[in-house]
């Protein structure tokens, strides 16, 4: 069960507190804590952090309201307040304290460096923040599982891949939220700001555009570029997948795949499952399982259905599930119940990764699978894309790399995978924490010599030298 904190400013009027403290109680919600904002003889104002569960805050807002004398000022969630302003902001890196500072950092001085890049734009990686700064483009099409909302309402997200695009690879990113869902007018716009990215990580744009749009960046554009949903999500279900049937006893080449919600996510999960050596494959989307030898007008379910390994059996999710070694979701919430999860094979492996509801509540799912998994932050086995865009940039950055191609995603999926020693593995624990500061630094190393060998990396870091 989830919980959210919330933050009541409340007024008590002759009251006692204790009175307040068991309502809360009964209403199912823990106190964090108590700050008094003020107190006097007759009445006094507190702001109670309180715990409440899921979707909770309605009836823990009815119940305090129902003591008599209480007052409710003011109801503030602490995800909001964490959102009040954005999340991030620009630094520099030297203060501007005197002229003299000033005539360098900015007019004359800055001149001669505008200079050195205009006679060699390589420059431009040594003399700007290039070499370190990363892109976060969306068009706000499809933001999580959330769908279609928007450039404006796609901020909060982009803002916080930001924040752990540096928190956890050192890279600045900076979100760019596009008011244009047009796959033209979006490659325009985005090689047209292109000079100052060292490279572009396309964020919750829907499918099939971003496949397009992702293409031709990457045809047009010097820079590394790399659509997160598609392939951050691929490189970090590897490495789940890799560590999860390590547990169960059971090979690539022996298990049965359903992979659902074959957009963005699902494509390339299916293609890096093929390349990974998986041999008996079922994408499912809302119409049901895509078939080998179906004719189909999305290219990449044609791509599919042309793979020898993709199951020829129509059906529904619910009908093609029965007996799937595992399940890869990357759909929507509450798509699946607890009897469609006991059909499947014995020890089979759910990763149900919808964001921010799983295909199945871990509740449901967990007393009947092997290995659960899902997107969130609050349960066990966190399989999120999170986990490789730090990393796999941190790599593509310090080695120039021109593009991350599919050795480079890889080596990234082995090294997530690896974080988790033999000793450590277990059902709960198949994938690590991203707080594991091995994870970026392995992701690193194994990018740059993926790079290195396959031609991609322009400059060799010191490191590797
Ligand atoms: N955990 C992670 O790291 C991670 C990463 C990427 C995406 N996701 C989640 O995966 C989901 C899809 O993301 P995306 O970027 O691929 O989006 P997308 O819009 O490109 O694709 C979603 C696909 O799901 C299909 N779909 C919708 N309802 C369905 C249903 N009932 N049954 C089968 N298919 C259905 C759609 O037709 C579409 O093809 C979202 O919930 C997102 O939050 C999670
Ligand atoms: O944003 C996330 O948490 C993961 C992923 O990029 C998603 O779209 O769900
Ligand atoms: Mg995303």
């Amino acid at each position: 069960m989830a919980y959210n904190s919330m933050v009541v400013r409340l007024e008590l009027i002759r009251v006692y507190f204790t009175e307040v403290a068991s309502a809360i109680g009964r209403a199912g919600g823990d106190i964090l804590s108590i700050d008094v904002i003020r107190s006097g003889p007759e009445s006094s104002v507190r702001d109670i952090t309180i715990d409440v569960r899921d979707a909770q805050e309605t009836q823990m807002i009815a119940s305090l309201k129902a003591i008599e004398g209480t007052r409710i000022i003011n109801v503030s969630d602490r995800t909001f307040l964490a959102h009040i302003g954005g999340k991030i902001s620009v630094e520099s890196k030297i203060p501007v304290k005197n002229r003299d500072d000033l005539s360098r950092v900015y007019t004359p001085g800055v001149a001669r460096v505008c200079s050195a890049i205009h006679e060699d734009q390589q420059k431009a990686y040594s003399l700007s923040i290039k070499r370190n700064t990363v892109a976060v483009v969306t068009d706000g099409t499809s933001v999580l599982g959330l769908g279609d909302i928007g450039p404006y309402a796609a901020a909060p997200v982009m803002e916080g891949k930001a924040m752990l695009f540096k928190q956890l690879g050192e890279v600045d990113a900076f979100p760019i939220c596009l008011d244009t869902t047009d796959t033209e007018e979006i490659i325009r716009t985005v090689k047209a700001i292109s000079p100052i990215f060292g490279g572009i990580n396309l964020e919750d744009i829907s499918s099939p555009r971003c496949f397009e749009i992702e293409t031709r960046l990457t045809e047009e554009l010097d820079i590394p570029v790399f659509h997160d949903d598609q392939h951050g999500t691929a490189v970090v279900v590897i490495a789940g997948l890799l560590n999860a049937l390590k547990v169960v006893g059971k090979r690539m080449d022996q298990v049965r795949v359903v992979v659902n919600g074959i957009g963005a996510a699902g494509v390339s999960i299916c293609k890096m499952l093929l390349n990974a050596g998986v041999k008996r494959l079922v994408p499912v989307d809302k119409e049901g399982a895509i078939v080998r030898g179906g004719t189909y007008s999305h290219p990449m379910w044609q791509w599919l259905a042309r793979q020898p390994e993709v199951e020829t059996k129509q059906g529904s999710l619910k009908e093609v599930l029965p007996d799937a070694d595992v399940f890869i979701g990357v759909s929507r919430g509450g798509l699946l119940t607890t009897s469609d999860i006991k059909k499947m094979a014995p020890d089979s492996i759910v990763f149900a990764m919808a964001n921010p509801s799983p295909e199945i509540a871990p509740d449901e799912a967990l007393p009947h699978v092997r290995v659960f998994a899902t997107g969130r932050s609050d349960y066990p086995n966190q399989i999120n894309n999170v986990l490789v865009f730090p990393g796999i940039f941190r790599g593509a950055l310090d080695c120039q790399a021109r593009s991350i191609n599919e050795p480079m995603k890889l080596a990234a999926a082995r090294a997530i995978a690896s974080v988790v020693t033999p000793s450590e593995l277990n059902e709960q624990y198949i994938i690590p924490s991203i707080f594991n500061e091995l994870v970026v630094a392995k992701v690193r190393h194994a990018v740059i010599e993926a790079a290195i060998i396959t031609g991609a990396a322009r400059r060799v870091p010191t490191d590797f030298r």
